[in-house]
C-alpha cells in the first residue's frame, strides 16, 4: 500500500445541511466503486491504495460533486505517499479503536 490519502469535500453553495449530505453521499458512493478500503468519519474519508488509483478517485470527486449539483466544491486532501514502501494502513492505524465491531 503505497499511499492513502485523507478527503473532505465541502460543498460550498448548500442550501441547506441535508443538500450538504446529499452531495456528499454522492461522492461517498463514487469512492466506494473504487478498490481502495473507504473509511467514512465525520469530517472526511480516508482511501488506501497504489498512488495512480488514489489520484484517480480524488479526481473524480469534484466531478461526482459537480454532477450532484455543486456550483463550487472546495476539497481538502492529505497524502501519504511512499514511492518504495509501505504507508500505514487505516486497519493499522483505527483497527484496535473498532475491536467488536462487526
Ligand atoms: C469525502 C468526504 N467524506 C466524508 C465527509 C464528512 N461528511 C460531511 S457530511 C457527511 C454525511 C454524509 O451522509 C459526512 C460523512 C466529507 N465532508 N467528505
Amino acid at each position: 500500500m503505497e499511499c492513502s490519502v485523507a478527503i473532505q469535500v465541502l460543498p460550498m453553495d448548500s442550501a441547506s445541511d441535508e443538500d450538504t449530505i446529499r452531495v456528499v453521499d454522492a461522492v461517498i458512493a463514487e469512492i466506494q466503486k473504487y478498490d481502495v478500503n473507504p473509511y467514512v468519519g465525520p469530517f472526511e474519508t480516508a482511501i488506501e491504495g497504489d498512488y495512480d488509483t488514489c489520484m484517480e478517485v480524488l479526481k473524480k470527486c469534484q466531478l461526482v460533486a459537480a454532477e450532484a449539483g455543486c456550483g463550487q466544491v472546495m476539497t481538502y486532501a492529505k497524502i501519504d505517499y511512499k514511492p518504495n514502501g509501505a504507508v500505514l494502513t487505516t486497519e493499522k492505524k483505527v483497527g484496535k479503536y473498532h475491536q467488536g465491531e462487526n
